[in-house]
């Protein structure tokens, strides 16, 4: 199995890109990952937010892969510790045979047409985060799930 994050658009600020890199090198010691970058849209500004919505789904929907496990990141998903989150990682790795793709929306979130395709939702909290946030975050408990099932000292309980 790989993991692959998909997101929509460049991180532009140089800090979340740092902090992002960090936990991206530290994960390739333990499983197959990569981030996936959807161009922008061009022009958003002359779009209503469905539109936005819609043409977003249409990139997302055509860089999905036969095969493909999607879990959308979403603030009305469902909600794991990070013990659980570990757990359900392990559990993909047995069920899932191509790419586990955890998926984060733009700023108005998903289309329907995404929400249709999707295996699963997932949220990171209550709180809704920026989308660049929800990198870090994502990428963080991705590394703490791979050290709590190596068994390593980072997460404490
Ligand atoms: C700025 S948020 C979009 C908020 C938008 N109002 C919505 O209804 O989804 C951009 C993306 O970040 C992700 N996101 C934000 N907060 C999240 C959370 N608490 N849990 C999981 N994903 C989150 C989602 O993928 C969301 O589509």
């Amino acid at each position: 199995m790989k993991i692959t994050l998909l997101v929509i658009g460049k991180t532009d600020a140089g800090y979340f890109i740092d902090a992002v890199s960090e936990y991206q090198k530290r994960l390739e010691h333990y499983i197959p990952f990569e981030i996936q970058v959807i161009p922008d849209i061009k022009n958003t500004k002359s779009l209503t937010a469905d539109q936005q919505k819609e043409k977003e789904g249409e990139l997302i929907l055509r860089s999905l892969q036969a095969g493909d496990y999607l879990v959308l990141l979403d603030d009305k998903g469902k909600e794991y510790t990070s013990m659980q989150f570990a757990a359900y990682i392990e559990k993909k790795t047995h069920t899932v045979a191509k790419r586990l793709v955890f998926l984060i929306g733009g700023p108005y979130g998903f289309a329907r047409s995404v929400y249709d395709k999707a295996n699963e939702k997932l949220t990171l909290s209550r709180m809704t985060f920026s989308h660049q946030m929800v990198r870090l975050i994502f990428v963080e408990q991705l590394y703490r799930a791979m050290t709590i099932l190596n068994n390593e000292p980072y997460h404490h309980e």
